[in-house]
């Protein structure tokens, strides 16, 4: 499998570096699927980096006040864009996790085999996170059947705020996620023509 970066906001060898750190792990979690293993990226500080001043680019000048991240591997990319951008980041969690007043949603997870891999089907925030009219970007490391992203943009729009934009490193096309979260999406690293 080979991938190709999204963005011409970081170098070429910034961008090789990035999609040489992407470790696809046939068989995990279950025989059959493949595993788009994010570790080698976050381990790597250049590749790391680079993938944050990609988003960056991208998103500075958009009007964003919040950047929303989605427990726990969207932590790791949502959070430095958030410092970076200069707003907020806002976590939001799996259920019961949260020890102030917090305001949820349940969303169904999509039916298939792959919907088996972890999946949950409620996030929650603290009531104080966001606020009403808030311009949010969401960011996951990655985009399976959309449930997960879906259910995230549901509970921006439940509190009056906006989601301008959905973002996530990596995505499993074939689960066809972009369909299931009907907003606009950005997939930062693609998946390429062989
Ligand atoms: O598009 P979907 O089919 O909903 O799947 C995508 C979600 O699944 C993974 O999370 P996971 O539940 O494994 O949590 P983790 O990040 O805490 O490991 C991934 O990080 C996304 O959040
Ligand atoms: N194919 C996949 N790779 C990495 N994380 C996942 N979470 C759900 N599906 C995944």
């Amino acid at each position: 499998m080979h991938f190709r970066v999204n963005t011409k906001g970081i170098s070429a060898e910034a961008q090789q570096a990035v999609v040489d750190s992407i470790r696809v792990v046939p068989n995990f979690p279950k025989p059959g699927l493949f595993f788009k293993d994010l570790s080698l990226l976050l381990g790597n500080p250049a590749a790391f980096g680079s993938t944050i001043d990609a988003l960056v680019h991208k998103y500075a000048g958009r009007g964003i006040t919040a950047v929303v991240g989605i427990e726990c591997r969207g932590f790791c990319f949502a959070a430095p864009v958030a410092i970076a951008l200069k707003v907020p980041f806002v976590p939001f969690r799996k259920p019961g996790k949260l020890p102030c007043k917090s305001i949820g949603i349940d969303f169904k997870q999509s039916a298939g085999k792959h919907s088996a891999y972890f999946g949950k089907d409620r996030l929650e925030m603290h009531e104080d996170g966001l606020t009403a009219g808030s311009k949010v970007l969401v960011i996951d490391d990655l985009l399976g059947t959309g449930s997960t992203m879906f259910g995230a943009c549901e509970l921006v729009e439940k509190v009056g705020a906006t989601v301008v934009e959905c973002a996530c490193i990596v995505e499993v096309k074939e689960l066809a996620g972009r369909e299931r979260v009907k907003r606009d999406i950005f997939i930062l690293i693609e998946d390429a023509e062989d």
